[in-house]
């Protein structure tokens, strides 16, 4: 069995538990109430290269990377140094997340939210909605076309902005038939764990013009954002290195100031 598909199985079993607990309606109830969602697509294309940032304590490739005992006061950091996006791993297995951190975080900062899961059916996308998300990932290798399509869908119809997250050209093409609107390319092997930072330029070019891109995993500092926006790069999404650096506001503001320094492409 891959990386992804234990990972999956595990969120199976601790979603069913929520569903147990939590109903569908109740669900809908609560995203009837929550803060209107905000433009995902708006929030990541412009001028330069956006960081979204991450809340992430552990992974399954590095294992244990921070305690992050008060994400909402890592949230503030990331938004004064000048995320465009914060990305909260919900996950709780592998990634030491919880929907909890969501709560924190959203009610922490106006930035737009995304949740970062293992989405595999629409119970969940209504859960982001319901705690507060604007975006929500969808990973292509972990869905079957026409799920991957619905839960497109149901994303946008209940207000999320998806972001689907491919590694190849073959995934890039599932996801603009799928109508993604903004894409991923996730430069850690699913199933080796192993980030190739080659990846985002050697796909990038099968991602229509229009289509956000974002470059994902193995961000070190300000000269990656600098080769990704020379590649194409709308946005780049950065973990690891912000959450076991000593000043996470000074790094996110380092990496924004990289993103938007005139020598880096600007955008017609
Ligand atoms: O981070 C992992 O080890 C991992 C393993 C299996 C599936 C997903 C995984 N990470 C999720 C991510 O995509 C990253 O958290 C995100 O892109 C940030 O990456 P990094 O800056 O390298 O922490």
């Amino acid at each position: 069995m891959s990386v992804l598909d234990s990972i999956i199985e595990g969120v199976r079993e601790d979603l069913a538990e929520r569903q147990a607990r939590v109903s569908l309606d109740e669900l809908k109830a609560l995203a009837a109430k929550a803060p209107e969602a905000k433009d995902g697509v708006a929030a990541l294309k412009g001028d330069g290269v956006r960081v979204i940032c991450e809340v992430k304590r552990s992974s399954p490739s590095k294992g244990a990377l921070a305690s992050i005992a008060d994400p909402a006061a890592l949230a503030r950091d990331y938004a004064a140094g000048g995320a465009a996006a914060i990305s909260v791993l919900t996950e709780q297995r592998r990634f030491g997340g919880s929907l909890a951190d969501l709560d924190a975080v959203r009610a922490a900062v106006d930035t737009p939210v995304l949740r970062k899961d293992f989405i595999v059916t629409a119970y969940q996308l209504w859960e982001a909605r319901a705690h507060g998300a604007d975006l929500a990932l969808l990973i292509v290798a972990a869905l079957e076309q026409p799920a991957l399509v619905s839960l497109i869908e149901r994303a946008e119809s209940i207000g999320l902005t998806p972001l689907v997250e491919v590694h190849d050209e073959d995934e890039i093409k599932r996801a603009v038939d799928a109508g993604a609107r903004i894409i991923g390319v996730n430069a850690r092997n699913l199933k080796t764990l192993e980030v190739d930072r080659s990846t985002f330029e050697n796909v990038v070019h099968a991602i229509p013009d229009g289509v956000v891109k974002v470059a994902e995993s193995g961000v070190r500092g300000p000269l990656d954002v600098i080769n990704y926006a020379n590649l194409g790069a709308d946005a780049v999404l950065v973990g690891e290195s912000l959450v076991t650096g000593k000043d996470p506001r000074a790094a996110v503001a380092d990496l924004v100031a990289a993103g938007a320094h005139p020598a880096v492409r600007h955008k017609d």
